[in-house]
């Protein structure tokens, strides 16, 4: 939001959630409350506002997903496919995220290209799978102009994990700020995909707005490094040579990150509309690090 914000205009960007936002999201702009769910509610917000962009990040991720299938089923299915039919019924453009999470065990892992097989294990892949479908059917068959990128595992500083199985990569910093001690839920040596925060939301917003005539796919995997929990505890080391991790792998998780991809092939993205991320290894370390150091900074507490 923030960088759609400055491109334009505060006003002309709303954010929603069924959660109650910090007191700095709500002071930053328009902030409403929207149930995925609800359609009528979304319909009435899309017309009062005159939307015309529709960026849907509502869902439950793999982990949590697998301790409530019924409710991912509801969020992620039911949600989207109301999101679905409110963008083609006002004409929006309609940008909905997929993942590594979207290939399983029969999919080629080192690299996983845009198109290959797609039998993820998780109802959090399904659903991604029948977004990126569904989003393709109505766009060849109704002209929706239907978005999508595979995002590797996300790391951010400004929002806690989500329930997902690349947890592990934004907890670690904390843990080494704070204890010293991380316990990974994954073995040492899990590869796979990841990228910072700020390289996501910037691909996103240059996949939007790159001119319709660019795209030869409607959804494209996007690639920053891929890293394992043992490479990136020895990059943090390099700044904090105390950091000891403990490895303790949960069934769930460890299965759920055996199936999907170690590396992203992004050639497309990157013919197509230029995709080139920013954050390696290093300089994603450095950057958590200064950032939860200056935030614990302003709220008093030590680093170890
Ligand atoms: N974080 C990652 O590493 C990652 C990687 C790949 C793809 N993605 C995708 O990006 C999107 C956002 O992921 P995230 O990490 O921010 O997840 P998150 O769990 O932090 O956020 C999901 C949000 O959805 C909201 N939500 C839940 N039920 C809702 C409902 N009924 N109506 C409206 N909102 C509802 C939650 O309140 C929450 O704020 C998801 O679609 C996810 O699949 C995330
Ligand atoms: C990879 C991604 O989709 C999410 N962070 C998860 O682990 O579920």
């Amino acid at each position: 939001a923030q960088m759609l914000r400055k491109q334009y205009g505060t006003d002309n960007v709303i954010l929603s959630d069924i959660k109650k936002p910090s007191p700095d999201v709500y002071k930053s702009g328009p902030f409403v409350y929207a149930d995925v769910l609800d359609y009528k509610l979304l319909r009435e917000l899309i017309v009062n506002n005159r939307i015309t962009w529709l960026v849907h990040y509502s869902a439950l991720l793999s982990a949590v997903g697998e301790a409530n299938v019924a409710l991912a089923r509801k969020i992620n299915i039911t949600g989207l496919h109301n999101v679905l039919d409110l963008a083609l019924e006002n004409c929006l453009r309609l940008f909905v995220p997929s993942t590594i999470g979207a290939f399983g065990p029969s999919s080629p892992r080192d690299p996983a290209p845009d198109l290959c097989v797609q039998r993820p294990r998780t109802i959090y892949g399904v659903s991604k799978v029948h977004g990126e479908l569904m989003g393709e059917y109505l766009h060849h068959k109704y002209g929706l102009d239907f978005r999508c990128l595979r995002y590797p595992g996300v790391i951010s500083v400004n929002t806690t994990p989500g329930g997902g199985t690349t947890d592990y990569a934004v907890q670690i910093f904390h843990d080494a700020l704070s204890t010293g001690h991380h316990e990974c839920y994954l073995r040492p040596e899990t590869r796979l995909p990841m990228m910072h925060i700020a390289d996501c939301h910037r691909a996103t917003v240059e996949f939007m707005q790159a001119p319709e005539c660019q795209l030869t796919l409607r959804t494209y995997n996007i690639a920053a490094m891929s890293f394992t929990p043992e490479e990136v505890a020895q990059e943090i080391r390099k700044h904090l040579p105390h950091l000891k991790v403990t490895y303790n792998p949960d069934v769930v998780r460890q299965s759920i990150a055996d199936s999907w991809p170690v590396r992203f092939d992004d050639s497309n993205a990157r013919r197509d509309w230029g995709w080139t991320p920013v954050f390696g290894l290093e300089e994603l370390v450095t950057d958590m690090l200064n950032s939860i150091q200056s935030r614990r900074a302003k709220e008093g507490l030590p680093a170890s």
